[in-house]
């Protein structure tokens, strides 16, 4: 039976089931990451932005490709159906907002844990459930960096619901107006070593704990909050692309 959300079943992906995804939050991402870096591409479905594609590394290695949508909730049903058709690997490859002045744009962070500022995280665990990145999918994704050459930091990421307001931005949003606990909270997490923002990463993270799968995370940062609220348009394919190729390495 297909799954309602991702649109597929175990029953499309034949004879030889992959076991890891590649999951991103952008379908236009996904499409890319299949047609660039798989064999045999086969699309699955686009139901609600939710593309997938099956495909074959070129050493013959049978990998997912999916989206994950913007955010926790909807990563975490995407997440789910994911674990259904039997998944057992999960690398997110996304986009962050650096909030540390060394982590610049055009460098990859890879998640080493979460501070996971989510609701969808709540209705899995307790707050205080850990979000952490399996160790073996973190270091070949490091390991992989460093051979590539390409400019990797490896530390905690914080996870939170929204864009805006989360992450602090006033400029460039519609709401200047922030809730006093959110005032200043950028600062005290980069005091904290806290490396970048997004918006999946301890979600994935919590859920890999609870239901029992690997999952790591790697982010191409494309806004430097320590100089600017915006994203760097003009470097974020070619940084996107350090990630991607670094994900996939590392599974080959
Ligand atoms: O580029 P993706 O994977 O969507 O990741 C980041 O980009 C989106 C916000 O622009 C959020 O989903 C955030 O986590
Ligand atoms: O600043 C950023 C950039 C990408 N994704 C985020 O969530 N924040």
């Amino acid at each position: 039976m297909k799954l309602y959300h991702i649109g597929f079943s175990k029953s499309d992906f034949g004879v030889d089931p992959p076991d890891t995804v590649l999951l991103s939050g952008e379908p236009e991402r996904s499409q890319y990451i299949a047609r660039t870096y798989l064999q045999n591409v086969k699309l699955l479905s686009k139901y609600r932005g939710l593309d997938s594609y099956l495909g074959n590394l070129p050493c013959g290695k049978p990998i997912l490709v999916a989206t994950s949508g913007m955010g926790a909730s909807s990563l975490s049903i995407v997440v789910n159906e994911l674990v259904q058709v039997g998944i057992k690997r999960f690398i997110r490859i996304g986009t962050c907002g650096s909030i540390q002045p060394n982590v610049g744009v055009g460098s990859i962070v890879v998640s080493q844990a979460a501070l996971t500022r989510q609701g969808a995280a709540l209705d899995i665990a307790p707050p205080e459930y850990p979000a952490v990145a399996d160790p073996y999918l973190t270091v070949a994704l490091v390991e992989t960096a460093r051979k590539l050459k390409i400019p990797c930091h490896l530390g905690i990421t914080a996870s939170v619901d929204t864009f805006y307001e989360g992450q602090e931005r006033t400029e460039s949003s519609a709401n200047t107006h922030l809730q006093p606990w959110l005032k200043g909270i950028t600062a005290s997490y980069r005091q904290l070593n806290i490396l970048n923002y997004e918006m999946e990463a301890g979600t994935l993270l919590k859920m890999a704990g609870v239901y029992g799968f690997a999952a790591a995370c790697v982010c191409a940062v494309v806004a430097q909050r320590t100089v600017s609220e915006t994203i760097v348009i003009a470097d974020k394919d070619d940084t996107v692309n350090k990630a991607i190729k670094v994900a996939v390495k590392s599974i080959s």
